[in-house]
């Protein structure tokens, strides 16, 4: 594993795993800001992100609400590369893209705004399960008609059925719940 990783690692092995209508999910500050998220493992997300990632030519980085924020944010300070935010909430404006996304537990609808034809992008998030989020916030780019460059997650949960997700991403760390704890693959 990179080593700038392991503290991530650690404690994702410490986070409380709750049941959400059957579906394991745990809490952590990468993908809840509960407990609060350390500066370190914000940097070592930037960090990791800009290893992996070529971020030459990205005009955007795009990221969901809420759990994408603080990461897109890290990665913006790292990058200089500006963020929009897909939001919750409908702004009304003439080039919005409203699309619905549904995710191993919820649903909700997400609305482009700020991202333009011909923008090269890359998607931030924190956690891939179900791949629903990806997949919607895919469709409204699409429909905005930027450029997809790359999509990168801090965790991909390789228990959850993703089949569905068409795309490549990237993660920083793959992980699953077993017996109530959360595993991290080596
Ligand atoms: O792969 P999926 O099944 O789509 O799950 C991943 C998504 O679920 C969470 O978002 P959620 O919509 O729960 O909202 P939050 O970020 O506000 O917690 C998380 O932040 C991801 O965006
Ligand atoms: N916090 C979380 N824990 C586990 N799986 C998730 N899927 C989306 N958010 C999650």
């Amino acid at each position: 594993m990179d080593p700038t990783l392991e503290p991530l690692a650690r404690s994702l092995r410490e986070a409380p795993v709750v049941d959400r209508d059957g579906y394991e999910y745990f809490v952590h500050g990468v993908t809840d800001g509960v407990p609060p998220v350390e500066p370190a493992v914000l940097q070592a997300v930037a960090d990791g992100i800009t290893a992996r990632i070529d971020l030459e030519s990205v005009d955007k980085l795009v990221a969901p609400e809420a759990m994408g924020i603080h990461h897109g944010t890290a990665l913006s300070l790292a990058s200089d590369i500006p963020m929009a935010v897909v939001r919750k909430r409908s702004y009304g404006f003439p080039d919005e893209v409203a699309v619905h996304q549904e995710t191993s537990y919820g649903e909700s609808e997400l609305y482009l705004n700020g991202v333009d034809a011909g923008d090269r992008v890359v998607l931030v998030d924190d956690v891939l399960s179900s791949g629903g989020t990806i997949e919607a916030v895919c469709d409204a780019l699409e429909a905005a008609e930027a450029e997809l460059v790359d999509i990168v997650v801090v965790l991909r949960r390789v228990d959850a059925d993703h089949e569905s997700v068409s795309r490549d991403v990237t993660s920083l760390l793959d992980v699953r719940v077993r017996d109530g704890a959360v595993e991290v693959l080596e």
